[in-house]
């Protein structure tokens, strides 16, 4: 709570014991005090008078603090204003206008680039960190900047500069993708999850927990969170309190945080549960994108199998059909029912699982590459570690099926024939120094 002068009143009024004054000593004090305050006074007016005739005019004093604040961050001040009015701005009748969180990441970038196509207003927001090659972040920004959509550089943990953001734009929806991705890399740097997952996505919700109107949020969990679950195909039923990995556990406390939010402030929220997305412009951490590159340099590859020389296999899920589950989330997604930080009634509260129903074994995916690069892969084949990895994973869509028409299309084979032509066109006209 905030403090205020009520603090400063003692809490049992009668057991306070107030002195009598002594009206000599306080002639004395109150002169001495008297000429103190004269010329404090006289320091404190000066002041006041330089400020106010050295700095250009402002309607308000907060106003101005902002403004000031603002100053010292990438973003802020009237053009930045109007950049970020014009992308978010709808374009189609009854379309959305959509603040992408991640916009710079791999599917951050096609799902706002698919809802600006479509009409709705997309305004991006990326912090373009280097867990992995930010000139493919930057890439993927130039290619959004070309169809109109702006991405506002800054963190989800920035409550300042979420706050102006939903100032300035009223907006409908909340595409939630910044994350801090990767199952192994959770060992390396533990808090970056914790920084990203949660504690980020705590601040995006009071922020729009407290917006009016608030919006509906539609954000992304993972596969990950069904962990050591042996019960296949995946369901949206099925247990998720065996996380095998920091990464999987923090997108499962976003899973409860969302219920939280939703149960207290009325927000809508849907979590999606994406199942190994791949494609053109994607994540180079991830082992399809690596392997590519490897094979293509002549380097070997570590090739994960289960115990008992067991396949290790993954419902890969291509970029496109995913793209399609976050529009259909968005679309269905109820409007929320609070405003201003007050519940008004029951919210919206959903999970999806955006897989594919068709996994596939890690050495098959190896084989496709082979046969799309046209080189033989030196396969390292080796026992899955214990860093967070599960053995399978296997989607049950039936859920998304049901309430907004979601039906993957792409094979595997199809889906990363896509992705190496563009990974060869990328990279073919790029400088080696880039990759
Ligand atoms: O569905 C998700 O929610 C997650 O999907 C993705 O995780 P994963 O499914 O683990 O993808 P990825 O690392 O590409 O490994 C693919 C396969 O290669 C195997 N693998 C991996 C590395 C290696 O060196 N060798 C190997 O065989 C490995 O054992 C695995 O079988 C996202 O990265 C994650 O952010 C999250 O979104």
């Amino acid at each position: 709570m905030k403090s205020s002068h009520l603090d400063n009143i003692p809490s049992t009024p009668g057991k306070f014991k107030m002195d009598k004054p002594n009206y000599n000593h306080r002639f004395r004090w109150h002169y001495s005090y008297l000429a103190k305050l004269t010329f404090w006074s006289f320091v404190f007016l000066g002041l006041i008078f330089v400020f106010f005739f050295k700095s250009p005019p402002s309607s308000s004093i907060s106003s101005d603090l902002s403004r000031r604040s603002l100053k010292t961050r990438s973003w802020g001040g009237p053009d930045w204003e109007k950049r970020v009015k014009s992308s978010s701005k709808i374009r189609s009748k009854n379309g959305f206008s959509v603040l992408v969180t991640g916009a710079a990441g791999f599917v951050g970038t096609h799902v706002s680039a698919a809802l600006k196509r479509r009409g709705d207003g997309v305004l991006g927001l990326d912090n373009f960190n280097d867990y992995y090659d930010p000139t493919l972040k930057r890439a993927r920004q130039a290619l959004l900047e070309r169809s109109g959509i702006y991405i506002v550089e800054g963190d989800i943990n920035d409550a300042v500069l979420l706050k102006k953001l939903f100032e300035v734009v009223q907006f409908t929806h909340v595409m939630h993708l910044a994350a801090q991705a990767g199952v192994r890399y959770a060992m390396q740097n533990p808090k970056s999850y914790v920084h990203s997952n949660i504690a980020g996505f705590v601040n995006l919700l009071e922020i729009c927990k407290n917006a009016n109107p608030q919006p509906a949020i539609v954000w992304a969990s993972s596969s990950s969170v069904y962990g050591l679950n042996t019960k296949v195909p995946f369901s949206e039923k099925d247990r998720t309190d065996q996380p095998a990995s920091l990464y999987a556990a923090t997108k499962k406390a976003g899973e409860e945080i969302a219920h939280t939010y939703n149960h207290i402030y009325g927000l809508s929220l849907t979590g999606l549960r994406f199942f190994t997305v791949y494609g053109p412009w994607g994540r180079p951490d991830m082992a399809y994108f690596f392997f590519t590159k490897d094979i293509l340099k002549g380097k070997s590859i570590p090739v994960f199998e289960s115990v008992n020389h067991g396949t290790v296999a993954r419902d890969f899920t291509y970029i496109d059909d995913v793209v399609k589950g976050c529009l259909g989330a968005l679309d269905t997604a109820e409007k929320s029912t609070g405003s201003g930080g007050k519940k008004k009634g029951a919210a919206q509260l959903r999970i999806f699982n955006l897989g594919n129903t068709s996994p596939v074994s890690v050495s098959d995916l190896v084989s496709i590459l082979e046969k799309l690069l046209k080189v033989k892969a030196k396969r390292r084949v080796m026992k899955l570690p214990r860093n967070g990895d599960v053995p399978f994973t296997h989607a049950n869509i039936s859920f998304a099926q049901r309430e907004f028409g979601y039906k993957p299309t792409t094979d595997l084979q199809t889906g990363m024939k896509k992705f190496v032509r563009w990974y060869v066109s990328y990279y073919g006209s790029r400088k080696k120094s880039d990759h």
